[in-house]
């Protein structure tokens, strides 16, 4: 299987072109090329395929093999590779994800490859039946407290195709992320569990974020849960619409716009290309 590794923020995916190779049982081939000991090391694989409605579709697996319905520094990979390889010829692409169909605008440098996308994310979903949490189908879940262990944590929850649970805490840095991460993913309010974002306020236009991924662990960047911070620190009153996100291996510029979708700027890297046997 040919692949090429990419990153966005330094979250980084095994990338297959699918117009080109076949992939028979993804979930097994996340688990194996994940492994940054035994493989060849990433947060998952995902697949960049054909569409009947859109430029380009793309699927995604985490690196414990459960497929997610959409990733923001994925969704920017994918449209770098699928422009940079002529699978596109445009600089405004669709995206068919599991979270819809979304449109990506791409931003070449000097040798001519895209550097940055931006990307939307299309409106936050705030409903418990969307998220999906237990609890009254139709009320907002926004600064709500949660007891994990001994501690009780105030949590917002967002969709963006994929659940997030959104906290806010005085020292980003020095909060156990490993410890209430998977307790939190893993909580019975979550029946599809969920991602989880630790962000400090650092002022009314910027904010740090770490983050617990559903089926991967603490990862450098997420550009879904930098959507759902955006609209968790406007919830709360914390921020301005527009913030610039510090994420542990990279900056987000995030926007809910006035008409209700996320907008997501940020980088896209191609970083080498390799085959496996599978
Ligand atoms: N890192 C990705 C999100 C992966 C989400 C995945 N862990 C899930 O199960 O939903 C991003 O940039 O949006």
């Amino acid at each position: 299987m040919k692949f090429t590794k990419m990153q966005g923020a330094g979250n980084d995916y095994v990338y297959v072109n699918c117009f080109e190779e076949v992939v028979h049982d993804p979930a097994a081939v996340a688990i194996k090329v994940s492994n940054r000991n035994f493989g060849i090391g990433s947060d998952g694989l995902i697949l960049i395929m054909p569409s009947e409605v859109a430029d380009v579709r793309m699927r995604m697996f985490n690196s414990d093999g459960s497929e997610s319905e959409m990733c923001g520094n994925g969704i920017r990979c994918v449209a770098k590779y699928a422009y940079d390889h002529g699978i596109v010829a445009k600089k405004e692409i669709t995206a068919e994800t599991g979270a819809g169909i979304l449109t990506l605008q791409l931003f070449t440098g000097a040798d001519g490859k895209v550097e940055k996308v931006r990307v939307n994310m299309g409106p936050p979903r705030l409903t418990r039946k969307e998220i999906p949490m237990l609890g009254e189908p139709d009320e907002r879940v926004v600064n709500v407290p949660l007891n994990v262990l001994h501690s009780t944590f105030n949590i917002t929850c967002a969709s963006m195709g994929n659940p997030h649970c959104v906290i806010f805490v005085d020292d980003v840095d020095a909060f156990q992320v490993e410890k209430y991460g998977p307790l939190i993913e893993n909580h019975e309010l979550f029946p599809r569990r969920t991602n989880v974002e630790f962000v400090q306020i650092v002022s009314r236009t910027e904010v740090r974020q770490r983050t617990w991924e559903r089926g991967a662990g603490e990862t450098l960047a997420c550009g879904t849960g930098s959507s759902a911070v955006t609209a968790a620190c406007v919830l709360n009153g914390l921020t301005e619409k527009r913030i610039l996100n510090h994420l542990t291996g990279g900056d987000l510029e995030m926007e809910w716009g006035e008409d209700g979708n996320i907008y997501m700027t940020g980088p896209a890297v191609e970083v080498f290309t390799g085959e496996i046997d599978v």
